[in-house]
């Protein structure tokens, strides 16, 4: 077992505020962590700085045995897979659902003039066969429905073969049908062996897929527990996290969450 993440005490502070407090965090290459807190928490932000997108003010960040700021990002970027709605904007209406793949061999959203070989082109028909996509390669991105473009973005953040994959609310905005087929696809991805150290952030105790292993809670960008699902997911935590009573309940290795009158 190996840390394919280490941040030492890191503070994020923009102007007055402090957006992370304080945190220290090991994810290790067989795990599969769920990321839950308020709006506002430092979630999205502690991602950033996992995906090598931002720098932390204080502390360090050891990504994938290289620290930031020691490292050029542009070489550390394709070992990270990440979704999240800012990268999802970026993608052009008009792109292919195979090129949107693809291209992220070059770390581009768009095709222009790079140049695919083959083991790029194969790598990228197995993802979108794996995704259950290989009907729509053609169809544009801009078409696709909600459900049908979060695989295309997993599948587009699994191009280069990452040693970490981080999810930002892969499953937003989806219906309970769109939220269980995928719900079920990211269990079978955390079920596997080969599969990398997996990090999703998450509103949503429902979408939380029954093999993840560690969670980390979090509130006002401080760590309020860290560690194995069986630990962190209790009552007591997560009430603490999100400020009110909160009844948990649990459906198998599934969990959702009630307000405690
Ligand atoms: N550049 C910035 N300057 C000042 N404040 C910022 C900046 N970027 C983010 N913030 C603030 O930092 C806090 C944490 O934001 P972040 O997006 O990380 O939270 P989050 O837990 O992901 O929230 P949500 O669940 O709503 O997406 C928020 O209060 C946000 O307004």
């Amino acid at each position: 077992m190996s840390a394919v993440l280490k941040m030492t005490d890191i503070d994020l502070v923009r102007g007055e505020k402090k957006l992370l407090d304080h945190v220290s965090w090991t994810v290790n290459d067989s795990e599969r962590w769920v990321v839950l807190g308020p709006n506002g928490a430092g979630k999205s932000t502690l991602l950033s700085i996992a995906a090598a997108r931002l720098h932390p003010t204080r502390g360090s960040a050891e990504i994938l045995d290289e620290t930031l700021g020691r490292v050029d990002v542009f070489e550390l970027r394709p070992r990270i897979g990440l979704t999240s709605a800012p990268l999802a904007e970026q993608i052009p209406a008009r792109e292919t659902v195979f090129n949107t793949v693809v291209t992220a061999a070059w770390g581009v959203a768009g095709r222009w003039r790079e140049q695919y070989d083959d083991a790029d082109t194969d790598r990228a028909n197995v993802l979108l066969r794996d995704w259950d996509l290989q009907g729509l390669a053609d169809r544009k991105f801009g078409s696709l429905s909600s459900g049908e473009k979060k695989r295309v973005l997993i599948a587009r953040a699994l191009m280069t073969d990452p040693e970490l994959l981080l999810l930002d609310e892969p499953a937003s905005g989806l219906d309970v049908g769109g939220r269980e087929d995928l719900v079920v696809r990211l269990d079978e991805l955390a079920a596997s062996a080969t599969a990398p150290a997996v990090v999703m952030v998450t509103h949503h105790l429902e979408e939380v897929p029954e093999n993840f292993t560690h969670a980390l809670l979090m509130r006002d960008g401080a760590v309020v527990a860290a560690g194995p699902v069986a630990d962190v997911m209790t009552p007591t935590a997560l009430s603490q996290t999100y400020g009110l009573p909160l009844k948990l309940v649990r459906v198998g290795r599934r969990f959702a969450a009630f307000r405690q009158d």
